[in-house]
């Protein structure tokens, strides 16, 4: 097979694969040179609103197939996204720009969770609770919430909706997502590995188009009783007003600006390999990408020599060709955000160490770029960079250390390197953050729960916790024993 057989230029509603009821379509690109690749259905309302139908349809049946059948579902998913992993990586690059070997690794993670919530599916369990009267019993139990809305970002097309989907059927939920515009082909391809793996019509709806009138259409459809967000803080308040009319539960994995903190103390080469890992990867339009890296004033220099040399040997280019680490930003408007940041820092006395600038390459590539002398002034040091841009700050103690890592209304990620144990604690109780990573700077993994706190979201995904947010918890009391 071929990546073009997963391109799916449709939307799957009930089971058939349609165009949008105008016959509109919007073109996707391959940001490496803006060449079109295809188009997909500029769907809205109305095929939303079937899309809910469809779901709410099929949602009896599939909450009441048996806890093994589902989770049989759910490793056949697992299988055909393993089988087919270099076509669907392939299709991801060409639609987003990020190196085949990201690609790939995205795939995999997304099977894993499927893999995951197969097993963790099976441990859903309620409770007996002793009553504090006699002649009575107490129940609680867990079941699917029903029709849940996905709508998910253009970073990590596949695996931002892998760690929904997977919970999200293992539970017996069904589903109506709205990929990214900007790549919505990798999100589409669920809906035909979910074909693949067996599932009933209806099961899985995918829907392209408008934003806000798919949105819309989720939030005022009753039906819909849960809505899952990956992307931006702003749309994410947006969405957050709007489950409120119908008093709809919300997942929210919101913006980040992660702090990456090095103490003298730390393995240097290690803190640079974090370094490089935490705010390269997917040219740093990751939500968990180091933002900030705060480093104590002894190992400053040393480290600052160190990551300039490992970025400038960074090879840049298409993320389809053989050892390329870094690929082109999204689009145009992602190019000049970062020129925005680094014009900033500039005017206030950051000093371009690397890079700074369009790369040679033209488009949307961006030069790897550091930044020293970087101040809690800047913009990017409140802001989400979303670039491959690194602002190197000075700090001179712990205490300091913590405080500047905290200034901001974000709450995802956050990183620490340090040899002393004690600290480590003192920075995992004083750090507000959802995640943090000591000597670490690649955290996520499916047996985790990924999420953050403050503006940076609610819930989680991923681990035990993820399951949760699938579900409703009822109570019985049986009195008269
Ligand atoms: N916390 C996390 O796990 C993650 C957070 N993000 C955040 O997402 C942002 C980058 O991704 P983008 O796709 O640019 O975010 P975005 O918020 O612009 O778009 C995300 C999704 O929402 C849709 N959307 C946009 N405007 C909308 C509206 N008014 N109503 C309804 N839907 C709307 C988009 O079509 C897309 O499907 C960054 O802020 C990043 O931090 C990205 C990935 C993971
Ligand atoms: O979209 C993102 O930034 C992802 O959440 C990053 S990760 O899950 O691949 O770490």
């Amino acid at each position: 097979m071929a990546f073009q057989d997963w391109m799916k230029q449709a939307n799957l509603i009930g089971g058939e694969w349609v165009g949008a009821d105008s016959g509109e379509t919007i073109d996707v690109t391959n940001p490496v040179d803006g060449s079109v690749i295809g188009t997909i259905p500029k769907g809205g309302k109305a095929e939303t609103e079937r899309a809910i139908s469809a779901a709410t349809e099929a949602f009896p049946g599939f909450r009441d197939m048996s806890l093994m059948d589902r989770c049989n579902l759910l490793w056949r998913l697992h299988d055909a996204l393993m089988d087919n992993q270099k076509e669907l990586a392939e299709l991801l690059t060409v639609e987003m720009g990020k190196p085949m070997a990201e690609s790939m690794g995205e795939i995999a993670i997304g099977a894993q969770y499927v893999r995951w919530f197969a097993e963790e599916a099976r441990r859903a369990k309620g409770e007996i609770v002793p009553a504090g009267v006699n002649g009575r019993r107490i129940l609680v139990t867990k079941h699917a919430i029903g029709v849940v809305g996905m709508i998910t970002p253009w970073n990590f097309p596949s695996s931002m909706l892998a760690r929904k989907v997977a919970p999200a059927l293992a539970m017996g939920c069904t589903v109506v997502a709205k990929p990214a515009t900007a790549t919505p082909y990798s999100g589409l391809a669920w809906g035909a590995l979910c074909e693949e793996a067996g599932y009933p019509k209806g099961v899985m709806n995918v829907v392209t188009g408008s934003a806000k009138d798919i949105s819309k259409a989720m939030m005022e459809s009753f039906a819909v009783r849960k809505i899952t967000f990956t992307g931006s803080t702003e749309v994410g308040k947006e969405l957050m007003r709007g489950a409120a009319d119908t008093v709809k539960k919300v997942s929210m994995e919101l913006g980040g600006n992660a702090p990456f903190v090095v103490f003298d103390d730390a393995d240097i080469d290690k803190a640079i390999d974090g370094a490089m890992v935490s705010k390269f990867r997917n040219a740093g339009q990751t939500c968990v990408c180091a933002n900030r890296i705060y480093v104590q004033a002894g190992i400053h220099d040393a480290f600052v020599a160190k990551l300039k040399a490992r970025t400038e040997a960074m090879k840049v280019g298409d993320g389809r060709e053989d050892g390329v680490e870094q690929g082109p930003m999204i689009d145009m408007d992602a190019v000049e955000k970062v020129e925005d940041f680094v014009a900033d820092a500039k005017a206030k006395g950051g000093e371009i160490v690397t890079g700074g600038d369009r790369h040679e390459k033209g488009g949307t590539f961006f030069q790897p770029t550091i930044i020293t002398g970087a101040t809690q002034d800047m913009k990017f040091a409140h802001e989400e960079i979303f670039g491959p841009i690194a602002p190197v700050f000075k700090f001179e103690t712990e205490e300091e250390a913590i405080r500047l890592a905290n200034d901001t209304v974000y709450g995802l990620a956050c990183y620490a390197y340090t040899s002393d144990l004690g600290r480590a604690f003192r920075l995992n109780e004083g750090l507000q953050y959802g995640m943090i990573g000591i000597n670490s700077g690649l955290i996520t993994t499916v047996e985790a729960p990924f999420g953050g706190v403050k503006e940076s979201g609610l819930g989680k995904e991923g681990g035990s916790q993820g399951l949760e947010d699938y579900v409703e918890t009822k109570y019985v009391c049986i009195d008269g024993i």
